[in-house]
């Protein structure tokens, strides 16, 4: 029989969650199920904001759900009592990856590229309200993108790297509803806009600063964040000239406990930015901070985003493309 060490360290992370959602759910007993039935009541009932109508509520696929990200947005998406798709794709053929996850107790078929256009044909059939999430890699998100646009399938693509306008343009040539955005936190988001209105009111304010960009994140993160390239795009706006190559990315523990002060039960899931401005003879200096440990916030943030394509959809909205801070501007905040 195979250990668990045999297979590939996400899968291994999958199986380990697998046994600890089974234990949870155990626990909750039945409440966990009541729970899960009657939230998205609940945040209708208790919201003045815009919620989709529930009959019409979406069922959600999250690609993928052996990843750290994907498994948070899975199980927001259980918490918030939407239908989670019991598929999820990996990055891994057939034969290598064990075959299920499990998402709060749920089990959820693990599928590799070489089914997936089966699987994806038989989930469109069997759940016609479908939204898909994506938390995977870099190098897969463009060919993702393309793949759902491609099977005419809304998405919320949380995945950073890659080429982020080819997402959107993916989704616009295939008239699919789709949520593009490297940051799904919503305070985080709403700082991302701040930063963009202070941006077009005040072309070229910090003409002549000098600016630094750190962000820390997990170890294993592939990319430099994308929250930070984005929020580069704002300040060069304000009169800077600064590259995305420029931003200092850490990766490594020792700076993280020590210069950035990132708790230790943080140092697998965390994103800490700072922005330095400072005028020209070093007189004047902006300090800009955002620090998230654990990934909560992106998790509930896709959820709202998932609800907002869902009330785009009923509508047939004119506009296909959008990003988180439509989602802010709409109040789709639960
Ligand atoms: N927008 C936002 O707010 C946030 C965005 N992110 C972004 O989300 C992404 C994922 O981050 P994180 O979860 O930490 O990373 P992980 O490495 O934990 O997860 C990535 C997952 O992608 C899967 N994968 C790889 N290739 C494919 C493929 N071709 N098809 C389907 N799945 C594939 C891998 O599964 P397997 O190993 O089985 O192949 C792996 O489990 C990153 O780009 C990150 O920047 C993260 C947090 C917030
Ligand atoms: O990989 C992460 O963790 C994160 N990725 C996003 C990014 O690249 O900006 C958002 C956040 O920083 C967490």
């Amino acid at each position: 029989m195979q250990t668990l060490n045999h297979y590939p360290s996400t899968i291994q992370r999958g199986i380990q969650r697998q046994n600890a959602c089974r234990a949870t759910v155990l626990l909750r007993g039945k409440h966990s199920r009541c729970k899960a039935a009657t939230t998205l009541d609940a945040a209708a009932a208790t919201a003045s904001k815009p919620v989709v109508d529930v009959s019409l509520a979406p069922h959600v696929m999250v690609n993928s759900c052996t990843g750290r990200m994907g498994h948070s947005a899975a199980e927001a998406v259980v918490r918030a009592g939407l239908t989670l798709v019991p598929f999820t794709l990996t990055g891994y053929s057939a034969g290598v990856a064990v075959s299920n996850i499990g998402v709060a107790g749920i089990p959820v078929e693990v599928v590799g590229k070489e089914r997936r256009q089966d699987i994806m044909n038989r989930i469109r059939e069997q759940h016609p309200r479908l939204i898909v999430v994506d938390y995977t890699t870099p190098n897969c998100v463009n060919d993702n993108a393309q793949f759902y646009a491609d099977n005419g399938v809304p998405f919320v693509m949380g995945t950073t790297g890659g080429d982020p306008q080819k997402v959107a343009a993916a989704a616009e040539a295939a008239g699919v509803y789709a949520v593009v955005s490297p940051q799904m936190g919503k305070q985080v988001v709403a700082f991302q806009a701040m930063m963009q209105l202070m941006a077009d009111s005040f072309p070229g304010v910090f003409s002549g600063y000098s600016l630094s960009v750190v962000e820390s994140h997990q170890r294993n993160k592939a990319d430099t964040s994308g929250t930070a390239k984005a929020v580069v795009q704002s300040f060069n706006k304000m009169g800077l000239d600064f590259k995305e190559n420029q931003i200092r990315k850490i990766r490594d523990r020792v700076t993280q406990l020590e210069a950035m002060a990132v708790p230790e039960d943080a140092l697998d899931g965390h994103a800490f930015h700072t922005y330095t401005l400072r005028s020209p003879d070093q007189s004047v200096e902006f300090v800009f901070k955002h620090n998230v440990t654990g990934r909560s916030i992106y998790a509930e943030g896709t959820v709202d985003a998932v609800l907002f394509l869902a009330k785009k959809m009923q509508e047939g909205a004119q506009q296909k493309v959008y990003n988180m801070i439509d989602v802010l501007r709409e109040g789709f905040l639960r």
